[in-house]
């Protein structure tokens, strides 16, 4: 098994800390705030993102990054895209050379455009393949309490992507490999804004028909721009596609659906944000993958309408109206 660092202990840093720790692996996480820390290394828990969720004491934190990182064979990174780069910058050079970085996170950053194994190669100076990502239907709160769950973990040297399988697997999480890093990444980043656009039909109150039709064309968005890019379409398919596309789409407990809700309940972005409180990825990835996918000559008319709706001061009803009037076309 591994010593392992976890940079972050929000809701997906500290469910991932407890799968790691239920796999029999310590863990030293990172927490910004001494509170967490305090919740965490005296009273095993971590009561602000996951009440009632007993950690082992194999899990340990600290407020200091670089004693999260001391020692660390593979070093877990669970802040929000956004913040990914930034955070890194301070971090890079007290990563080991031969460390595996497990990326979490599901967004693409605003401005480069970049997927964010690129951002952790770029600033963090780590090859291709020593970066691993887990993605796939994972809502923190249902791994929390050990419902079963599969997921994907994506790296360009199989061999690696083996060995963290072997290092997250538990009864109720189970881990499946894929060298398709673009394809995993894309799907992950792409299904929330997605899943905000399904908040929101669910929000105005329409029906199964419109829900379906989002998923479906969703999708399809995500395979136009992940072949752009070199993905290999049939990854959508997969858990690291459709299957998170459907969990936070359908599931309540998703951020980005309950921030779609809201707004298609008519509220604005800043309510949106106070009633979700927690990183909900696809309200700054619809901006960063729509101008991905424009760079590419991608079409993706739902992406558009989100970025609209979330920064244009469109409504959700007339976002509806836009998709519905584009020119017909074969499927
Ligand atoms: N929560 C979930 O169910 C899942 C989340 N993810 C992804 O994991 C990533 C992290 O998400 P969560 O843990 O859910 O978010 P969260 O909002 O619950 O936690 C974010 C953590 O990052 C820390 N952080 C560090 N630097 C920060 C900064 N500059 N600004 C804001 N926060 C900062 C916060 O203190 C907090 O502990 C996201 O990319 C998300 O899409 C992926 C799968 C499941
Ligand atoms: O990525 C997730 C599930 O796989 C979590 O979705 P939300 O960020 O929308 O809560």
């Amino acid at each position: 098994m591994a010593h392992v660092a976890v940079m972050a202990a929000g809701s997906w840093g500290t469910t991932f800390a407890k799968i790691l720790a239920d796999a029999g692996n310590t863990v030293r996480m990172w927490a910004r705030r001494e509170k967490v820390v305090e919740d965490i290394n005296v009273h095993h828990m971590n009561p602000d993102y996951l009440p009632d969720v007993p950690l082992l004491s194999t899990i340990t934190a600290t407020a200091n990054p670089l004693e999260a990182l001391d020692g660390a064979e593979m070093v877990v990174l669970a802040v929000p895209s956004q913040t990914l780069r930034d955070n890194l910058a301070d971090w890079a050079p007290h990563i080991g050379r031969d460390v595996t970085v497990i990326s979490l996170m599901k967004g693409v950053e605003l401005g480069t455009l970049k997927r964010m194994s690129e951002v952790i190669h770029e600033v963090g100076k780590v090859d291709f393949d020593r970066i691993a990502v887990v993605t796939g239907p994972n809502l923190a709160k249902e791994i929390a309490s050990e419902q079963p769950t599969a997921a994907v973990v994506a790296c360009i040297d199989a061999a690696r992507a083996e060995r963290v399988q072997d290092v997250i697997t538990t009864k109720y999480f189970r881990p499946y490999t894929n060298t398709d890093v673009v394809g995993c990444e894309l799907g992950g980043a792409i299904k929330n804004v997605i899943g905000l656009a399904f908040g929101m039909a669910s929000g105005m109150g329409l029906g199964d028909n419109t829900k379906a039709t989002l998923i479906t064309r969703g999708l399809a968005e995500a395979i136009r721009l992940g072949s752009a890019l070199g993905a290999d379409p049939l990854t959508f398919s997969g858990l690291a596609g459709l299957g998170d596309l459907v969990a936070t789409c359908v599931s309540p407990l998703s951020r980005n659906h309950t921030f779609g809700v809201a707004l298609g309940r008519g509220r604005t972005l800043a309510e949106a944000q106070e009633i979700t409180r927690q990183t909900a990825e696809g309200v700054k990835s619809c901006r960063s993958i729509r101008d991905l996918a424009r760079a590419h000559d991608v079409e993706m008319p739902i992406t558009e309408q989100v970025e609209k709706v979330c920064y244009e001061g469109l409504s959700p009803r007339q976002a509806v109206a836009e998709l519905m009037s584009r020119d017909t076309k074969s499927e």
